[in-house]
């Protein structure tokens, strides 16, 4: 059966190779590797919002990202962090499955 999106990471056996400007994200987020579990991606995705103050004030699941290079990665202007399955959807469009 297909595993349950969760949103701490997808599937944590699953090992993935970030793509060049989606690496760029993460490594302003504080990351040094160049291979991450789904739970590692989001853990640094979220430092990433947090530090550049991305998350909407009023509303904090709501994200806006047409500004930053977020937005350009992910391809939207903004995005409810309700909705994982949408997110981890943008997400690994920007992530190669690391074989092994
Ligand atoms: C459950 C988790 C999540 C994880 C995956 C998904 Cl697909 C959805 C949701 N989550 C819940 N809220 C957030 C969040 C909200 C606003 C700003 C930053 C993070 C997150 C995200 C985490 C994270 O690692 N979260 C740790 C605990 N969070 C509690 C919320 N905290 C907020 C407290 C209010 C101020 C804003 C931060 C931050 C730490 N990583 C993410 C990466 C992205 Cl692309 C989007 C969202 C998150």
């Amino acid at each position: 059966a297909a595993r349950e999106l969760n949103t701490d990471g997808a599937d944590d056996n699953k090992l993935v190779r970030p793509k060049v400007e989606f690496h760029t994200l993460l490594r302003h987020a504080g990351a040094t590797k160049d291979v991450f579990t789904m739970k590692e991606v989001m853990f640094y995705l979220g430092q990433y919002i947090i530090q550049k103050q991305l998350y909407d004030q009023k509303q904090q699941h709501i994200v806006h990202c047409s500004q930053d290079a977020l937005g350009r990665v992910l391809g939207v202007d903004s995005f409810s962090v309700k909705e994982p399955r949408v997110l981890f959807a943008m997400i690994t469009k920007n992530l190669v499955a690391v074989k092994g």
